[in-house]
């Protein structure tokens, strides 16, 4: 091929490979078998060695970066990453809808969402393209690691529309992955991590990315932004809907509700249905749906009025460590 016509093929595998990409790892709907996916990735990176000039920055084959970093740079959010004050019970949420109500002067409706027990990331993007990813950090300013969500497939390299945003999630391991990692830990007789969200931490603190990448971290993204009415929504169920237009996973258990009664109900059949996740959930967050109800409530110094986190006790498994103790 002469060099035009590579140009054109390596544009060519970069769209098939991130469109492939996005149906496998975020639809979980495969386009093409595993082994045009590989040999298109082969192409691509025979390509690319040939003729360095043509990796584009956000090239499939660029998920996991060559060099070890010796340490994490630290990065200002564009807006704070703030935190959920909680719900312990059910009168708890009854009063925050009191609040609500009050503040808003009409009915509210909320929706419900699962709260995966992870890290919160931020992760910013220009013109489509992904340039950063960094942690909550203390809210304000994060650790930059870019290069280790970089080689987190639920994460798109490129968006579906050339957007700059910057979007919040949490990046968490899986129950399965969490349990092989362990195992292959107590074989190497390392010392294996207390629950899949230390393991998560753990990995993105990984200053070589082939150690993060071997992790099978996945990512669910939740927020848009300091909010979503920037980008054109009206409510946090567009916003989820517009993420997931965008290419990004969103969590599809969740519910808008329209009175608190109905989320006490949601919250209900979770304190049961967790165990079937394939991820561990810490709770539930329920928001005020609609942007402008979410602006009357407005903020306190750390946290937001119109969100809260009802937390679901603790495992079944401390108890049983606890009785233990208590036994002997
Ligand atoms: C609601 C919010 C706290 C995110 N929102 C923000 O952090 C946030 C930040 C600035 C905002 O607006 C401002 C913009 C500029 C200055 C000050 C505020 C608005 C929201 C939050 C936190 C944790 C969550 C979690 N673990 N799971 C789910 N599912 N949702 C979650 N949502």
């Amino acid at each position: 091929m002469d060099r035009i016509e590579l140009e054109k093929r390596v544009e060519e595998l970069n769209n098939l490979l991130h469109e492939y990409g996005h149906a496998y790892y975020v639809l979980d709907k495969p386009l093409v078998s595993d082994a045009l996916y590989d040999q298109y990735m082969q192409e691509l990176l025979e390509i690319e060695a040939g003729n360095p000039d043509l990796i584009f920055p956000d090239s499939p084959s660029q998920r996991v970066g060559g060099e070890v970093l010796t340490g994490f740079g630290k990065v200002l959010h564009t807006f704070p990453m703030l935190s959920l004050s909680n719900a312990f019970n059910d009168e708890d949420l009854r009063e925050f809808d009191r609040r609500a109500q009050a503040a808003a002067g009409h009915d509210i409706s909320y929706i419900c969402e699962l709260k995966i027990d992870g890290l919160a990331i931020a992760i910013r993007y220009e013109d489509g393209k992904f340039v950063q990813g960094s942690t909550r950090g203390d809210g304000r300013v994060g650790e930059e690691i870019t290069m280790n969500l970089k080689t987190i497939q639920t994460i798109p390299l490129r968006l579906k529309e050339p957007v700059s945003i910057e979007v919040r999630g949490e990046a968490y391991m899986p129950k399965k992955a969490f349990a092989k990692l362990n195992a292959k830990r107590d074989e190497a007789g390392e010392e294996p991590f207390a629950n899949p969200r230390n393991a998560a931490a753990g990995s993105l603190r990984q200053l070589d990315p082939k150690i993060a990448a071997s992790r099978n971290l996945a990512v669910f993204v939740y927020g848009i932004g300091g909010d979503g009415s920037a980008y054109g929504q009206d409510s946090q169920s567009d916003a989820l809907n517009h993420l997931a237009k965008l290419g990004f996973e969103t969590n599809q258990e969740r519910q808008r509700c329209t009175s608190i009664e109905e989320v006490i109900d949601y919250i209900g059949k979770w304190v049961e249905k967790r165990a079937d996740l394939d991820y561990e959930i810490d709770g539930i967050v329920v928001k005020v749906d609609k942007f402008e109800d979410q602006e009357q409530l407005g903020f306190t110094a750390k946290s937001p009025k119109w969100a809260i986190a009802y937390k679901f006790p603790a495992e079944e498994v401390t108890t049983k460590l606890l009785d233990i103790e208590l036994s002997v």
